[in-house]
């Protein structure tokens, strides 16, 4: 059974998907009212009013992903999430219209001034001299930040006429073409646009983009727009423009702090606000949530996320041609990180074959996890695992080879430890399952799962009957055996899987028996 916490006010129709499933059960209240509950959760669901901290993500120890039903996830601590190895996606799709169309109402109202109209019409006034405005038609609209809105915003400006120039360093040359838009550098849009509309994310970059500096290399009497993120358009330096007269009005549907309060900027009869309504529709509601609901679930059944924050972004397909060698891999990490229960510096994966044609970083990671997850206390995953193996100084790397060992596919993998240095190689065969076919330099062909017991010894006659007698005697049944050795005569190693655990004394029972140097217990 999973819980899941929907802690924001959500479209009941597009969590539907997750009602129907008996496996769910779905908790709706804010975190404040389940704080004696919160670790029973396995999925959160937030708009923007939750926020989602390191503090709340160590109350939730059992969280596995949180879903944003909207784009921005500046209400969530990804470094965090990402630490606490749990997944965060967002819906980045589902309110671009609804946010579109409200700049575009909001760039309507502003320059026609409808909202101060509309006031003085209830107010019993009719001031038709008052409210006289601006076309849109034949204007410079300057987007900043041309993604998913700013170019839907584009589309809706070009039909009323206007002409639009464009900032987004991101943006190429040919999708601007195809868009019909102009690229400009910042301060060409500064300097060009009658009205300027922000779409980009709220970063160290985009913080205070229209400060002080750069809205004095704006034409007087410039409009201004702002329905992405507070603080993209400075307030201080706002108020001081519009103090000054040089911007003629400003139109905001987001601010630095919400909710907004009383605040100075309400006090100008020119701007024009909306308390962050951007995606506040029903069709953005209901998009957005079943977004989220659709991933979460697929994501709770063990499926790939495609919308995910912290993870390499997957399709079905993809996940669907990974998944053998993401177990393999994940097999892997963790046969190598028992092997080598020592200090490791560094781990490289190289990929041959088939293998090498797909989404690796996927499969890296899954080794990763798989190898830090023996020698970490907290819940290590592909989420994860890159940063904890940074955490620890353990870097890794991948490495593409043609060499695939005689088989389709081939992953190899090196540990590099002190004094030590450590391969394997393992291979997955359809219908046959994981192998691995080279383990500490030995050539050899067994299944990496169960318990499994390794030994190293002397080539010589009669030692896989010690090792079974012991065994024997010990009432361990083995269940497959395999061995390999460098020359006849060398040395030699066997990999036992075992029908039960081996108890760590017993260990020393096979060195006792002569010729072994070393038996180690392994377990997958
Ligand atoms: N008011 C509301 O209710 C809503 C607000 N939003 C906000 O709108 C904004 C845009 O959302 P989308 O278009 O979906 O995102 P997007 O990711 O599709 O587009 C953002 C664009 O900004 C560009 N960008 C990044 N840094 C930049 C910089 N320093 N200068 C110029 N451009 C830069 C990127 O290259 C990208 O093209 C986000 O902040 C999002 O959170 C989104 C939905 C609803
Ligand atoms: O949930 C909301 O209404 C806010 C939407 C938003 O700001 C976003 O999706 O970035």
């Amino acid at each position: 059974m999973f819980r899941i916490l929907v802690s924001d006010s959500m479209s009941e129709e597009g969590l539907a998907p997750l009602r129907k499933s008996e496996q769910i059960e779905i908790v709706q209240k804010k975190v404040t009212e389940v704080e004696h509950r919160l670790h029973e959760f396995d999925a959160l669901l937030v708009r923007s009013a939750t926020k989602v901290t390191e503090e709340l993500l160590e109350k939730m120890p059992n969280l596995k992903i949180v879903g944003r039903a909207g784009v921005g996830v500046d209400n969530i601590d990804v470094d965090a999430a990402t630490r606490h190895g749990v997944v965060v996606i967002n819906a980045p799709n589902g309110n671009t219209i609804s946010t579109a169309e409200h700049t575009f109402a909001m760039m309507a109202a502003l320059v026609r001034r409808i909202p101060q109209a509309h006031i003085s019409v209830k107010s019993r006034e009719w001031n038709r001299n008052a409210f006289v405005g601006n076309e849109l038609y034949g204007k410079h609209l300057g987007i900043i930040g041309f993604g998913r809105i700013g170019s839907e915003v584009a589309k809706r400006a070009r039909a009323f006429g206007m002409k639009v120039h464009v900032y987004d360093p991101f943006l190429t040359k040919e999708r601007a073409e195809k868009l019909g838009v102009t690229v400009c550098t910042l301060d060409e849009v500064l300097a060009l646009s009658d009205i300027i509309t922000v779409h980009t994310p709220l970063t160290k970059e985009t913080k205070g983009l229209l400060g002080e500096k750069n809205l004095a290399k704006t034409k007087k009497g410039v409009y201004l727009l702002n329905c992405a993120r507070g603080g993209i358009i400075d307030e201080k330096a706002l108020l001081q423009f519009l103090e000054n007269g040089h911007v003629a009005g400003a139109a905001l549907d987001v601010f630095e702090k919400e909710p907004l309060g009383d605040h100075p900027l309400l006090s100008f009869d020119n701007v024009i606000v909306t308390p962050h309504l951007g995606a506040s529709t029903v069709e953005a509601q209901l998009n957005v949530a079943a977004q989220v609901a659709e991933e979460v679930l697929q994501f709770l059944e063990g499926k790939p996320v495609t919308s995910s924050i912290n993870l390499p972004t997957l399709s079905k397909e993809v996940y669907a041609k990974i998944q053998s060698f993401y177990t393999l891999a994940k097999k892997m990490g963790i046969l190598a990180s028992q092997f080598m229960n020592i200090p490791v510096q560094e781990i490289t994966v190289t990929y041959a074959g088939t293998v090498a044609d797909l989404e690796t970083t996927y499969i890296t990671r899954s080794l990763l996890a798989g190898f830090l997850q023996p020698r970490v206390a907290s819940t290590v995953n592909e989420v994860n695992a890159a940063m904890i193996a940074k955490e620890r100084g353990i870097t890794f790397g991948e490495k593409f080879s043609d060499d695939t060992y005689g088989y389709a596919n081939c992953i190899s993998l090196t540990v590099y430890g002190e004094n030590k240095v450590f391969t394997m190689k393992g291979t997955h065969i359809p219908t046959y399952g994981d192998r691995i076919v080279q383990f500490d330099g030995f050539s050899i062909d067994f299944a990496p799962e169960g318990h499994l017991l390794y030994i190293q010894h002397h080539d010589k006659p009669g030692m896989i009957g010690k090792v079974g007698n012991v065994l024997g005697a010990h009432d361990v049944n083995i269940a497959t055996m395999q061995v390999g050795r460098q020359k006849a005569g060398g040395k030699a190693i066997m990999m036992l899987s075992l029908d039960k655990p081996l108890d760590e004394d017993m260990l020393q029972t096979f060195i006792n028996i002569g010729d072994i140097e070393t038996a180690k217990k392994l377990e997958v």
